[in-house]
Parts: structure tokens; C-alpha cells; sequence
């Protein structure tokens, strides 16, 4: 017999995938794909893992998490994802959405996935959304490309990879330098000593050593669950877990009663999940200048040098033309590049990109290395970018690996 149909749809920027995939939910018709009309599709996405754990947060239904204490929202991406799937074939769909499936995982974790989904696809049909043709199955059957709300369907798998060999995407231009550049006076921004921490008496850092100094550009890595986020929620002071331990973050001990506004000041933090936040009517100009005040949204009036500066941003990110459209009606990739802006337009001297090419496509994602390349060489900003997944064009001068262990990640420091 055959193995049913596996779908590959090449989303980019401009795509709007959200669409296709509540008709595909709502079983409508949908041209060049009629075949799955009037079938029960279920979602494998992150937006149904923040769904879920929203639904946990605010009204504690644990759906994902029915057989454990732990909350969805403390687990790592690859327990999450392996929760949702387990909870998702329980269901018996006639075929499952994905949306971009290997996002925030491990190199190990994306392999198993990898197989797993392979083994899915011989006995229920697959339809992937995936913004980087390398994430693209083995076992696909039919290619296409979302081009706004135009599915466009290719002749046979040739046709399709001749059309979407991924580019380099060459940086033009110089860094817009800030309006008032932010002092710091020490060398050493983050020193971390003998760090440790543990959650319900399991630990996960053990005695982590790491200095971050000014200018520096460093890659975080480690597989999922190897504590990360606990390490970077701690600099920005998103944690208490940092209380009580030998970490020095710009000149000031933690616990000292450090102003956590000042922290906020001096740190550029970028996760994709932050354009979540952004529902409201915001320019794309106002959205670059509210970078420099740390605001959601503006509520005064921009100085002539602040738009003259975000203009700058937005016509390095080839979208000047939109800057009086709004942030709301943009696409996914076209959001992600204008918050990345908004993080970056302060200079601040430390950034922290916490998998920020998430959900870009090859193109954008490629731009906005190159950008963090440039930046890393054209400002003071020392920078921690965190990625699992390698960009080929990344040029971190340093790597930070957290190794799991059985008493709690060790952290080590890798040659590039
Ligand atoms: N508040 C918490 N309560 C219980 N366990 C937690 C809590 N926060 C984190 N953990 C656990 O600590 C470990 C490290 O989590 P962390 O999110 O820091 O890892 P990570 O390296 O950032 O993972 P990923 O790459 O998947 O984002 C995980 O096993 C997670 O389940």
C-alpha cells in the first residue's frame, strides 16, 4: 500500500500562515490542497504550546501535563513538544499540521523528532509549515511555497528545490550608531562563580563558571534542559535564583539591592516570544523608537533625531517603505526583524538574543545573523546569542557549553 501523502509548504516572511492553517482546521476548501477538505487536522505548533499554557497559567487546566506536578511552562522545548505530540496521536487525526517541528531543539532532540515524525508519516498524512528548507521531511511527497495567502503548488520535488536553494544574504549598510550611548564603566559586565542551582531538589547547574566582558560576542550553548534559561534569566533578573549565589552582574553583586530597572537599562533582550506582547496599533516607526524607552508602544511625541534614527533601522531592514503601517498587520519574519531592531537600537551594553532566528525564514534568518555579526563588530555591545541550530554564517568569538550531567549542567568553554 502506499504511505499516505506528507506535504511540504515553504512558508517566507510574507506568508500568512496563520490563515492557512485555521482553514485547514475549520476543514475549508483550499486551492491546491482540496484533498484535505472535510479531514480532521490537529496543530503542532508553539502557538498551541503557549495555548496550553496559558490555559494552565490562568485557568490551571492541565491538559499537556495531566501526569506530572511540573508546569508546561517550566519544562524544557523538547519535554514540551514531546507532551503535545503524545497528546495530539491520542487523538487519531486524519493528519497533522506542523509548524516549524524543530525550532528551540537540540541537535539529538530534533533527530529523534525527525524519526518519529518520519514513522508517523507512513500510516497518516503529514502537512509541514516550515520556514527553512532544511527542516523539510525525508518522507514529503508534495511541495509548495505560501506566498501571502497564495499556496502555490510545484510540478514534481525537482521543481522545488531548484526554486528554493537557500541564499546568503550579504549585509549592506552601517550600523545606525545610538542617540546617547549608555556608560558603563567596568570591563566586566556578568561574572558568574561557582554557580549552582536546583529545582524541587534536582540540580541542574553545577558550580558554573563564566565571565561575559565588554565588547565580547559569545554563543550559548547546550541541549534543551540543560539550563539556559535559568543561566540567562538570572543576568536579567527574571529569576531569583540568582539570590544567594557569586554573581557580579555590571559592577553589582546580586542581592546588593540592585535596581532592577537599571539592569533592564543596560540589557537588550531578544526572544521571539516578546512580539507576542505587541497586539496593539503601533507604527513600525514608533514600534523602533519605543527600543529606546523600553516602553510597549509610545506615549510621547518622538524627537525629530529618534525617527530620523528608526528611519535609519528600518531602511537597513529594507522596510522603510511600511514605516507608517502597523506592527499588527505585518508578517511573522517582517515582525521578528522590526523587534530585532527595537532591541538593538540602544546599543545596549549587553545583548542577549535568545533563539532569535526561531520561526525566520533562510533569508531572514541569514540577514539577521549577518546584522549580529556586524553589530558584534561595529559596537561595544558584548553579545550572547543562544541558538541550537547552526548558523552557518554566525561568528561568535566565543562558545559557553553547558553540558548535562547527573549532579547539574557543567559548563565549558568551547574553541569556535
Ligand atoms: N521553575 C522550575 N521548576 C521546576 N523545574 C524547572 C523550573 N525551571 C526550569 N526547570 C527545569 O530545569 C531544567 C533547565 O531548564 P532550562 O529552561 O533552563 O533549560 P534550557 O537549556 O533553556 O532548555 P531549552 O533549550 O529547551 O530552552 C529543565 O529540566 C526544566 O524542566
Amino acid at each position: 500500500m502506499k504511505p499516505p501523502k506528507s506535504y511540504a509548504i515553504l512558508t517566507q516572511n510574507n506568508s500568512n500562515t496563520k490563515n492557512l492553517v485555521e482553514s485547514l482546521l475549520k476543514q475549508e476548501n483550499v486551492s491546491n490542497i482540496e484533498e484535505l477538505q472535510k479531514l480532521k487536522g490537529l496543530l503542532f505548533s508553539r502557538s498551541e504550546i503557549n495555548r496550553f499554557m496559558d490555559e494552565e497559567e490562568r485557568h490551571d487546566i492541565k491538559i499537556l501535563t495531566r501526569d506530572t506536578n511540573q508546569p508546561l511552562k517550566t519544562m524544557s522545548s523538547g519535554e514540551q513538544k514531546k507532551a503535545l505530540l503524545n497528546y495530539l496521536l491520542q487523538q487519531e487525526p486524519d493528519f497533522l499540521i506542523l509548524v516549524n517541528p524543530f525550532d528551540n531543539l537540540d541537535v539529538a532532540t530534533q533527530a529523534k523528532l525527525k524519526d518519529q515524525l518520519n514513522d508517523i508519516a507512513s500510516s497518516r498524512i503529514l502537512v509541514q509549515l516550515v520556514s527553512r528548507v532544511d527542516d523539510i521531511l525525508p518522507s514529503s511527497t508534495d511541495f509548495f511555497k505560501l506566498d501571502g495567502d497564495t499556496l502555490q503548488r510545484y510540478e514534481s520535488p525537482k521543481d522545488f528545490w531548484q526554486a528554493n536553494q537557500p541564499k546568503r544574504v550579504l549585509f549592506e549598510g552601517t550600523i545606525p550608531p545610538p542617540l546617547s550611548p549608555i556608560k558603563v564603566t567596568e570591563k566586566t559586565l556578568v561574572q558568574l562563580k561557582k554557580v549552582s542551582v536546583s529545582f524541587d531538589g534536582r540540580q541542574v547547574l553545577n558550580q558554573i563558571d563564566w565571565k561575559i566582558e565588554s565588547g565580547e560576542f559569545w554563543q550559548l550553548i547546550g541541549p534543551n534542559g540543560s539550563g539556559k534559561s535559568t543561566i540567562l534569566s538570572m543576568i536579567t533578573g527574571d529569576s531569583h535564583k540568582g539570590y544567594g549565589q557569586d554573581l557580579t552582574i555590571f559592577g553589582q553583586k546580586k542581592g546588593s539591592g540592585e535596581s532592577v530597572w537599571d539592569l533592564k537599562q543596560k540589557i537588550g533582550y531578544y526572544t521571539p516570544a516578546i512580539t507576542n506582547k505587541f497586539r496593539g496599533y503601533h507604527t513600525l516607526e514608533h514600534m523602533v523608537i519605543s527600543g529606546l524607552h523600553d516602553s510597549i508602544g509610545l506615549y510621547v511625541q518622538p524627537t525629530d533625531a529618534e525617527k530620523q534614527l528608526a528611519k535609519q533601522w528600518l531602511a537597513l531592514l529594507k522596510l522603510d517603505h511600511k514605516k507608517e503601517d502597523y506592527f499588527k498587520d505585518l508578517s511573522v519574519g517582517e515582525k521578528r526583524l522590526v523587534m530585532m531592531a527595537r532591541a538593538m537600537v540602544k546599543h545596549s551594553p549587553l545583548l542577549i538574543l535568545d533563539e532569535p532566528t526561531a520561526g525566520l525564514d533562510d533569508a531572514s534568518a541569514s540577514l539577521f545573523v549577518a546584522l549580529v555579526n556586524k553589530i558584534a563588530q561595529e559596537s561595544d555591545s558584548a553579545i550572547v546569542f543562544v541558538s541550537h541550530r547552526k548558523e552557518p554564517q554566525l561568528e561568535p568569538e566565543r562558545i559557553f557549553e553547558l553540558q548535562p550531567d547527573p549532579n547539574g549542567s557543567l559548563g565549558i568553554e568551547l574553541k569556535p
